[in-house]
Order: C-alpha cells, then structure tokens, then sequence
C-alpha cells in the first residue's frame, strides 16, 4: 500500500501544473499549487502517506458534510430539509441563479454554497461564539486532532471579499430561509471553511464515514449512523460540485472536495482517504487530487458502483 501511494502520487504530481490555486479568496493565493499529498486511514487504523502529506490548508468545502451532520443532530432531518432541499444543482458551487427560479425558493441542496450557508445558520448554541465553538469541538472529535484552529488570515480574507455568499444569505434570509443576523451566520460559514488541516485529519473523518459514524480505536459512536448515510450520499451526488457525475464514473466513492485544494473520500467499510493539491481544475476541484484518486480507485477497486 505504501508502495503504491508513493508511486502514484509521483505518477501524478506533473497534474498539479496544469491547475491554478484559487484565487477569489486572496489569500488562498499564497498556497503552493506544486504541493500534492494524500493519507490513507484504513478501517483497522493503519495509516499510509505520501508526498506533501503534512501541507497545512483550510477545509473550505469540505467542511460542509461535518456541518451538514452537526445540523442534523440538532434539528433532526424534518427541520434541515424543509429548507434545504436533496438534489444535485448542476451549477458551480457559488451559483445563485436558480435560488430565484425554483419553488418553494430553497437552495436545490446543502453542498453548494446557498445551501451550506443555510445549514450553518441552523447550528445550535446560545451565541455565535457558541455555535462556532461546537462547530470547531466537532471537527476536533471527528478528526481526532485537539489542536485544529482556524486559519485567521484566510477567514478574515474571505469575510473581507465574500460578497456574492454575502449576496446570497441576504436573499435567503428574505425568502425566509435564514433567520436571524445574517453577517453573524456568514462569519459563522467563513470561520468553518477557514479550519486549517492536513491530509490525516480529513482522512480521519472520511474513515469515521467509512466506519458508519463510529470511531476507529474506541467504537464510540460519535455521528448516528443514518446521519453518515445522508452526508455520504450528497458527497456522491453533489461532492464535488458540477462533477460529481463525472467523478463517480471515474472514482466512484464518496467525496467532498473544497477550494483549498482537499479532498475528503469515505470508501465504505474501507477507508478515508485525504488528499491535497491547491492546484485547481476549472470547476474548483484539486488537479492532482483528481488524478492520483482515479488511479488509487482502479488500483484497489474502490468503486462502489
Ligand atoms: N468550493 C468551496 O470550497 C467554496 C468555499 C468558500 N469558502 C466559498 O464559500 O466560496
């Protein structure tokens, strides 16, 4: 296994020079777009890494399952669906066109910015410090790493230039979707995608998804099962964003990738695999990252489908 992450992740690093970092958050500009590297954390716990495996970058997207799942836990599915909705957009991840055209007007689901925007404003807690401080307890937990903290100069770039999600939250909130002060929920939105981590602690997560919610080493329970179900399930169908349907033909495993260049996969009874590469393709998703999984997917046998 070793052997093979090494020699596919050298396979695939030439990838990295065909993407570009993003570059509509400023500050997401100073990752190194040469960086690639992937963990793999299998269901027995063993860890396997390769290329730049410690390379430090913000979960951006990939932050919307955990929150999906926090949301879920405190609200129950009823509530969360009734404003958010369950079905793929084919649009990019910061599409607002048709949260005006679709009725009852409610983001089409919650891994597109609309709708994880939505998600978040659901998280209980008696103050945005609050709500913040148990977002940031379950991203700790899941990924079993006391230390993840956000990245405050990635956050307060985002805070500082996000106007179309700023756009966005303010027509969910006339629609009646958000409730509540709407540059509060957003700080709470852009603090979440600024938790700065590395390839092991979202490899971690995807494994406790692999796992059915129950956490490798202890059998704690931490996420209900049917809850995991529902994040695995958006992952394949709106994962990776308007390539989704591309990427489960090519990959075929659940996924969620963000624009700081992770990705986060959850191989069923499997593994959870965390890549990273801020070189981007054009809908937003990791150059190498995309390639180097491809290649895992085929080596293993991987795919579910
Ligand atoms: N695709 C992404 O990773 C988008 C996350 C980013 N924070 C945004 O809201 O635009």
């Amino acid at each position: 296994m070793q052997l093979l992450l090494t020699e596919l992740l050298e396979k695939n690093r030439k990838w990295t020079h065909f993407g570009k970092v993003a570059a509509y958050i400023p500050e997401l500009m100073n990752a190194n777009s040469n960086a690639l590297g992937i963990t793999v954390v299998d269901i027995e716990g063993n860890v396997y890494k390769a290329g730049d495996y410690e390379e430090k970058f913000t979960m951006q997207s990939v932050s919307k399952p955990i929150t999906l799942m926090l949301a879920l836990m405190d609200r129950g599915a009823e509530f969360v669906f009734e404003r958010v909705g369950m079905e793929p957009s084919g649009d990019a991840f910061n599409s607002m066109r048709k949260l005006e055209t679709i009725n009852p007007s409610k983001p089409l689901n919650p891994m597109i910015n609309a709708g994880a925007i939505a998600v978040t404003s659901l998280i209980q807690g008696d103050s945005y410090e609050e709500k913040f401080q148990r977002i940031l307890e379950l991203f700790r937990k899941l990924s079993c790493n006391p230390n993840l903290k956000i990245n405050e100069s990635v956050y307060l770039s985002e805070k500082r230039t996000g106007d179309r999600n700023r756009s966005m939250a303010y027509f969910l909130r006339d629609v009646g979707i958000l409730e509540g002060d709407v540059e509060s929920i957003l700080d709470l939105y852009f603090k979440q995608c600024s938790i700065e981590v590395d390839c092991e602690d979202i490899a971690r997560i995807g494994a406790l998804l692999a796992n059915q919610g129950v956490m490798l080493g202890t059998g704690e329970q931490v996420v209900p099962k049917e809850i995991t179900q529902i994040a695995k399930t958006f992952m394949v169908t709106c994962g990776m964003y308007d390539a989704s349907g591309e990427f489960a033909i090519n990959v075929g495993v659940p996924a969620k990738s963000g624009v700081g260049g992770g990705i986060m996969c959850a191989v069923p009874n499997r593994m959870g695999i965390g890549v990273v590469g801020p070189a981007l393709d054009a809908k937003g998703n990791s150059m190498g990252g995309l390639k180097i999984l491809q290649d895992i997917s085929k080596e293993l046998s991987l795919s579910m489908f």
